[in-house]
């Protein structure tokens, strides 16, 4: 089953609480949370209290993905705020297996992130810990960027390593997913899909998560 996490980082800031009430009404199963720092990324989104605000207002899982320095400083505070799943980039992790532990430590999934140019290598060795991989198929820190075909390999290598090493592993793709997009990552081996412009810009966000999911089961 593929699963369908819509990204709020393109919805209405000013009306959040009923972006998120209104895509698990359609039939999402997650929810995607952008958190950016201006250092790792060129742009600020948003933190734990905004995460705490928006926790009541769904039963949604919390997919929370740190595009932050440090990330280790904050698992704590979003974990608590109602985070579910917290994701780092292993680009700002020297001590990746660390701050993988610390995530567990929380209770929180962990998940790690990867830019679209990192190759999958650098999760090699801590793969059988994770219960989620990222694969950016964007540059991140922005909302709305066209899809980068070069991370479908990517993808297609992730599941062969899954398939051997880690069976339940959620393979998560975020960025550019659009109803043209979402059959070649699911084709490859994506089983999450992130989505932010393509339903919130929609006219009919029920409707472009109601496309998505159908064009999502190859
Ligand atoms: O992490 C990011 C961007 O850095 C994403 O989650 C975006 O929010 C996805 O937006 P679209 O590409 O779907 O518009
Ligand atoms: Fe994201």
């Amino acid at each position: 089953m593929v699963l369908l996490a819509p990204s709020i980082l393109s919805a209405d800031f000013s009306r959040l609480g009923e972006a998120v009430a209104y895509v698990e009404k359609a039939g999402a199963h997650w929810l995607h949370i952008d958190v950016m720092d201006g250092h790792f990324v060129p742009n600020i989104t948003i933190g734990p209290g905004v995460v705490k605000a928006l926790r009541p207002k769904s039963q949604l899982l919390f997919d929370v993905h740190l595009m932050v320095e440090r990330p280790e400083l904050y698992l704590r505070d979003f974990r608590a705020a109602g985070a579910d799943l917290l994701t780092v980039h292993a680009e700002v992790c020297p001590h990746l297996h660390r701050v993988i532990q610390a995530i567990k430590e929380t209770g929180a999934k962990a998940g790690v992130a990867l830019n679209p140019h990192t190759p999958l290598d650098i999760i090699k060795y801590v793969l059988e810990d994770l219960d989620m991989v990222l694969l950016m198929s964007v540059n991140p820190g922005f909302g709305g960027q066209s899809f980068i075909p070069n991370v479908l390999p990517k993808i297609s290598l992730l599941k062969e390593w899954a398939k051997e090493r880690n069976p339940e592993l959620y393979i998560q793709v975020d960025g550019g997913i659009n109803k043209e997009t979402a059959p070649l990552v699911v084709e490859a081996g994506a089983n999450v899909l992130v989505a932010g412009s393509f339903v919130f810009n929609h006219p009919n966000p029920a409707q472009a998560v109601a496309q998505l999911m159908e064009s999502a089961q190859t």
